[in-house]
Formats: C-alpha cells, sequence, structure tokens
C-alpha cells in the first residue's frame, strides 16, 4: 500500500472502532463542548492502533494537543499511527517493528513535547521522566497508567520515595481489569493465536500461567473452545479458585510435559525456561499475553535451538534437538503482536476511564503518589455502557436504603 492506501485504510479502522466505543462517544461530545484540556499537552505511550486512536482524538476534541508513541514495538499498526498523524494537534513517533533505540527515541520525542499529562501502559514514559528527563517533572500535572504491571511499578515508586508525580491507577477502575483484563484478554489472546496458527483448540492441553484476572479470561475461553486447561500459580488461593473453576492445577515443571499451547498471564520474568522447553512435547506453541517478552525465556530458547525458522507469518520454530517448539510473535502480547488487540466494546470503558481520568487531573490538583480512579468515574462508565447496550437496573427504594445501611430497621 502507498501512504494515501494506509492513510485510508488507517481512517477506516478508526471509524469502525469509534462506532463501537458509545462511551467514549459520550465523552467525546462533553469534550467538543466544553473543551476541558484546552491548551494543554498530552503525552501518550499506549498500543498505536485504532481504539487507542480514538481515544487520541476525544483527547484533541476537549482542545489537548497530544502526542503519542508505541508501548510495544510490535503492536503498532502503521496504517493507523500515519492516519492520527494527519489530524490537527496530533503527532504521532510509533512505527512498527522499530528495535530497542527507535522505540526509546521514539519516547524521547513524546517527551520532548513537554507534557502536562503522561499516559502510560507499562510505565515506559514515567520511567524516562524520573531517571533521564527530570528537569521535566515540575511541569508535569499528572499522569494515568492503562495497566496491571505499570501499576505494580508505580506502587514500588511511591514506596521507596521515588515518584514524584502524582499518576492515576486507570487499571485498577472496576470498569477496567474486570472487562479489559478478563474479557478482553480472553478473547482477544485466542484471536490471536487462532487467527495465527490456524490450529484446532478443542481437545487439545492449554497450560495458562497466572490465574488473575488476564488467566481467569484466557482459562474461560481456552474451556469454551473445548481444550482441557491446566493452571499454574503461585499464590494459593487463585491456585484454589482455578481448581474449583474446574482446571488441573499443578506445577510448571509438571503442566511443561502435558501442553500443547501455554499462555503466559504472570506479569512476570521466567515463567517458561529452559527447564521447560526440555520437557515439553513436540511441537509445543508458546505465546504470551501478559507483559512485554520476558515470560517466555527468550534467550535461553535461542541458545539451546539447532535452527530457527519461520514457519508461518509470526510462528518461529526452534528446533531443540529431539522436538521442535514453535513461538508465536516473538513472545510479546499475542493479542497485540498477532492480532488486533481487545475488542472495541471492552476498550470503549478502559480509554473512558482514561479521558475521564486526564480531565479529572486537569481540573484538580493532586498530590505526588499513585491514586485510585475516583469512584464516581467508575460508576458513570458502567451506568453509560450499561445504558448504551438498552440495559436499565433497578433502584433502591428508601425502604431498602434503610435496611441495607441501618441498624434499627430491623432484623
Ligand atoms: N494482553 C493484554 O492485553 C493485557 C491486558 C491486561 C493486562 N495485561 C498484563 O497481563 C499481566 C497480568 O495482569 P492481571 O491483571 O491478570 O494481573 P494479576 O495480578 O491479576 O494476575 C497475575 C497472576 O499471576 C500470578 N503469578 C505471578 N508470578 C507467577 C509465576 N511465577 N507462576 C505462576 N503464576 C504467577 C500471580 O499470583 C497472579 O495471580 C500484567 O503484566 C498486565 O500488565 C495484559
Ligand atoms: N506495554 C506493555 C504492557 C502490557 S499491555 C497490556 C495493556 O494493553 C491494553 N490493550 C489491550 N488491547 C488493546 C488495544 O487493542 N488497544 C489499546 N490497548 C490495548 C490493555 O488495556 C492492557 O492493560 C507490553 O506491551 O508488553
Amino acid at each position: 500500500m502507498n501512504e494515501k492506501e494506509l492513510i485510508e485504510s488507517g481512517n477506516m479502522k478508526m471509524d469502525w472502532a469509534r462506532n463501537h466505543m458509545p462511551v467514549l462517544a459520550i465523552i467525546r461530545e462533553k469534550f467538543e463542548e466544553e473543551k476541558p484540556l484546552k491548551g494543554l499537552k498530552v503525552g501518550m505511550a499506549l498500543h498505536v492502533e485504532a481504539k487507542t486512536a480514538v481515544l487520541v482524538e476525544t483527547l484533541a476534541a476537549g482542545g489537548a494537543e497530544v502526542s503519542i508513541t508505541g508501548c510495544n514495538p510490535l503492536s503498532t499498526q502503521d496504517d493507523v499511527a500515519l492516519a492520527l498523524g494527519t489530524r490537527k494537534n496530533i503527532s504521532c513517533f510509533a512505527r512498527y517493528g522499530v528495535g530497542s533505540q527507535e522505540y526509546y527515541e521514539a519516547i524521547d520525542r513524546v517527551l520532548d513535547s513537554k507534557p502536562d499529562i503522561t499516559i502510560d501502559d507499562g510505565a515506559d514514559l514515567i520511567f524516562k521522566l524520573h531517571k533521564e528527563r527530570t528537569d521535566l517533572l515540575p511541569n508535569i500535572l499528572g499522569g494515568c497508567e492503562e495497566t496491571t504491571t505499570g501499576v505494580h511499578r508505580l506502587h514500588a515508586m511511591e514506596k521507596e520515595g521515588a515518584l514524584k508525580m502524582p499518576v492515576i491507577a486507570v487499571n485498577d477502575a472496576m470498569t477496567k481489569y474486570l472487562f479489559d483484563n478478563r474479557y478482553g484478554t480472553g478473547q482477544s489472546a485466542w484471536d490471536g493465536i487462532n487467527r495465527t496458527t490456524n490450529l484446532l483448540v478443542a481437545g487439545k492441553n492449554v497450560v495458562v500461567a497466572g490465574y488473575g484476572w488476564c488467566g481467569r479470561g484466557v482459562a474461560m475461553r481456552a474451556a469454551g473452545l473445548g481444550a482441557s486447561v491446566i493452571v499454574t500459580e503461585v499464590d494459593p488461593i487463585r491456585a484454589l479458585e482455578a481448581r474449583m473453576d474446574g482446571y488441573r492445577v499443578m506445577k510448571m515443571s509438571d503442566a511443561a510435559k502435558l501442553g500443547d499451547i501455554f499462555v503466559t498471564t504472570t506479569g512476570n520474568r521466567d515463567i517458561l525456561t529452559a527447564e521447560h522447553f526440555k520437557s515439553m512435547p513436540d511441537g509445543a506453541i508458546l505465546a504470551n499475553s501478559g507483559h512485554f517478552n520476558v515470560e517466555i525465556d527468550m534467550e535461553a530458547l535461542t541458545s539451546l535451538a539447532k535452527t530457527v525458522r519461520t514457519v508461518r507469518n509470526n510462528i518461529k520454530e526452534y528446533d531443540i534437538g529431539d522436538k521442535r517448539i514453535n513461538v508465536i510473535a516473538e513472545g510479546r502480547l499475542v493479542n497485540l503482536a498477532a492480532g488486533d488487540g481487545h475488542p472495541a466494546e471492552v476498550m470503549d470503558m478502559s480509554f473512558a476511564n482514561q479521558a475521564l481520568c486526564v480531565r479529572y487531573i486537569a481540573e484538580n490538583k493532586l498530590p505526588n503518589g499513585v491514586h485510585r480512579v475516583p469512584q464516581e468515574l467508575d460508576n458513570y462508565v458502567a451506568r453509560m455502557k450499561l445504558e448504551s447496550m438498552g440495559i436499565s437496573i433497578d433502584e433502591l427504594t428508601d425502604a431498602q436504603v434503610c435496611y441495607m445501611s441501618g441498624w434499627e430497621c430491623g432484623t
């Protein structure tokens, strides 16, 4: 495709996403009228694809000047990146398949815009701001963080007294993690695996590492596709929950021998290592849907391999002598690096939270530290989503309020 065709394709993807993001549409309308972000610069490092682009144009509609780059070298969709770059008050520095140097240079270019507010997915911008670009910190009103691991990092910074700005943990809104991490990852990880492998899931042993919100979603959809699901965990309560949800639970060293497809969702490193690769069945398929590219020890796999070859678009086969192991999308997020990411209806809620939190930061002076998404914003997103789905729910009567909250209303 030439540049014009790419831009057309990007615009078409954005139109489709926009039409399936009704809560963000309500917020965009308000932003257009009220311009709550007028005069502010927003710097973003998020997966640059169509739903993110709808968030970007929502912030621009609110009066912000937006600079954006990617938060994963393999999740950028170049057509969307180009289409975004043609919009007024929007600069996009993301490109698919960049090396590490170009990836971090693009983050610097976003920071060069001297943002008042940041939006991160994995804390890349905040990390650089605190390590190399500290001169920009006094200008920052606050930031938003999209994902679990990013929030963990921010809490670690806060604990050590290293966090020098307020950040809202958008991931921790209930209308984010209960839907995005669970139903979003549950569907999009399998979309990525299925469209990339074109193999059957039914009848296979699927090993899901981690039974958090993402793992629950991935396991639930694997079971729905007919797999026999095995869960590995380190948290005894979550392990127990997985067992009572009907899955087999065991150590990875045992699961490694049984799995046909492995999906990591822990946000941790070294989940699949040399020890596991050596005991896996021939032809095992590995995918990561957690964080960056450290859940599968790609270095160890590469050094074990006698040969490495591409066997299908986005699948590399590592021949380690007595068996072949297939890795999707270099061990990076399978739903974004081998698919189109989460469904638009789910990102509608995640990005409604982002837009509302950016406005909240603009309108409230927050102290440095990690902040929760205000409950009223979380409730608002849920209500708007229900309304967009044509669902009405009951309201408590006065007598019910009294019964639930008082102690004199009777036993
Ligand atoms: N692919 C996506 O689009 C997507 C969406 C949301 C979140 N994420 C990322 O996925 C990861 C998980 O997010 P979450 O919200 O499910 O987090 P979570 O904290 O709810 O779950 C992670 C689980 O992994 C378990 N775990 C940690 N180390 C383990 C190990 N060595 N072996 C087995 N289990 C282990 C933890 O006990 C926990 O139960 C994070 O990195 C998050 O940023 C990805
Ligand atoms: N940047 C890191 C962190 C994990 S991304 C995980 C986050 O991606 C977000 N996400 C999932 N699908 C999409 C999408 O289609 N568009 C934009 N963001 C998405 C989701 O909200 C989740 O919290 C990495 O790439 O490894």
